[in-house]
């Protein structure tokens, strides 16, 4: 996903991230805070397959980046107490290597493929006959002396991670047999992620401090803890080290992210829709062309913020401005 290096509210991974994402990432579900409905299933499906003594089904995770599917995964692998092999999509070019990825896994090994939408198609076959039959088909040979040959494969889970579910291909997608919306998290399980990312950095917070972080996270765990941290670095600096509503405040402003966690991607997107096309309804990409920025982009990373502010509708016709866009806007709204 291509996007500004310097967008702090940026919900894609980034070097400073990676030391982050290990030390805060929960490991048990038990930790995993917010997505009830994710967690009820999981716990479900986990119970069940240990009982039979059987790997899990696959799974496949969709939602925008940040909100925890990597972190998911590993938390599978965990609780089936097996190993994880981590790959992606981009990462395995030709099917040779997928076959000798899964020719390597042990018994019941989970098989992490990120952005999954991204294998190419010759790649993509070759998972087919291994989700569906745990197998490998081999072509030996050339021309009309090839046959094909049969290569059984330990059982394994593939777990799936994509942004979108409609991005994979159906019959990809059909061989799932978990599919797992992750949503949003609203602002209460963002501040309980606040509180638990502090307690492990030895950060001083109280709870106004948290909440107001939380506010500005754009419903993604990734920029609560991102933002923890520059908070905390202002906190060190300019105060006495905790976290107060005061001390978030001040430094949140200094990074110039609004009240609502919006930066100028979300503003430039907004108020191009209502200078240009007056609020809409117009295409997204219209939007795409009028703003450079790049309609998957906008799709993944922007759109569902937008949407769960209210701030946008999709229709038929096109995207359309609501007016409470106006409203934070302080531009008038005609009806
Ligand atoms: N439910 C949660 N509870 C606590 N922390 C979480 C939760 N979900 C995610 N996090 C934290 O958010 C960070 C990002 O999560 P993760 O890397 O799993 O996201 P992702 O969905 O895989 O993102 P991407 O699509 O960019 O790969 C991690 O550091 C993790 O600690
Ligand atoms: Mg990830």
């Amino acid at each position: 996903m291509i996007e500004d290096e310097n967008r702090i509210v940026s919900r894609d991974l980034r070097s400073e991230d990676i030391e982050n994402d290990t030390s805060l990432r929960p490991k048990w579900i038990e930790e995993y805070i917010g997505q009830e409905k994710v967690k009820e299933k999981l716990n479900i499906f986990i119970k069940a397959a240990k009982e039979r003594e059987e790997c899990l089904d696959h799974v496949l995770l969709y939602g925008p980046p940040g909100l925890g599917k990597t972190t998911l995964a590993n938390i599978i692998a965990n609780e089936m107490g097996v190993n994880i092999r981590v790959t992606s999509g981009p990462a395995i070019e030709r099917p040779g290597d997928l076959a000798s990825i899964l020719t390597n896994l042990e018994e019941n090994d989970v098989l992490f493929i990120d952005e999954i939408h991204r294998l190419n198609r010759s790649v993509e076959e070759v998972l087919y006959p291994a989700m569906e039959d745990f197998a490998l088909d081999l072509i030996i040979g050339k021309g009309p002396s090839a046959r094909s040959v049969r290569l059984d494969l330990s059982k394994f889970t593939l777990i799936g991670a994509t942004t979108r579910a409609g991005l994979l291909t159906s019959p990809l997608r059909d061989r799932f047999g978990v599919i797992l919306n992750l949503d949003l998290y609203d602002e209460e399980s963002l501040k309980m992620i606040v509180r638990r990312s502090a307690n492990i950095l030895k950060i001083g917070i109280e709870d106004k401090g948290a909440l107001e972080i939380a506010k500005r996270s754009r419903g993604t765990p990734r920029i609560a803890n991102r933002l923890l941290k520059r908070v905390r670095d202002y906190a060190q600096v300019v105060e006495d080290g905790v976290i107060t509503v005061d001390v978030a405040n001040d430094a949140l402003k200094l990074l110039e992210i609004d009240s609502l966690g919006l930066d100028s991607v979300d503003r430039k997107l907004i108020l191009t829709m209502i200078d240009n096309f007056n609020g809409g309804p117009v295409g997204l990409d219209t939007v795409s062309a009028a703003t450079g920025e790049e309609r998957t982009t906008i799709e993944d990373v922007y759109e569902p913020y937008l949407l769960q502010m209210g701030f946008l509708n999709r229709t038929p016709r096109g995207r359309i401005v609501t007016k409470r866009a106006y409203e934070h806007f302080n531009i008038p709204y005609e009806e």
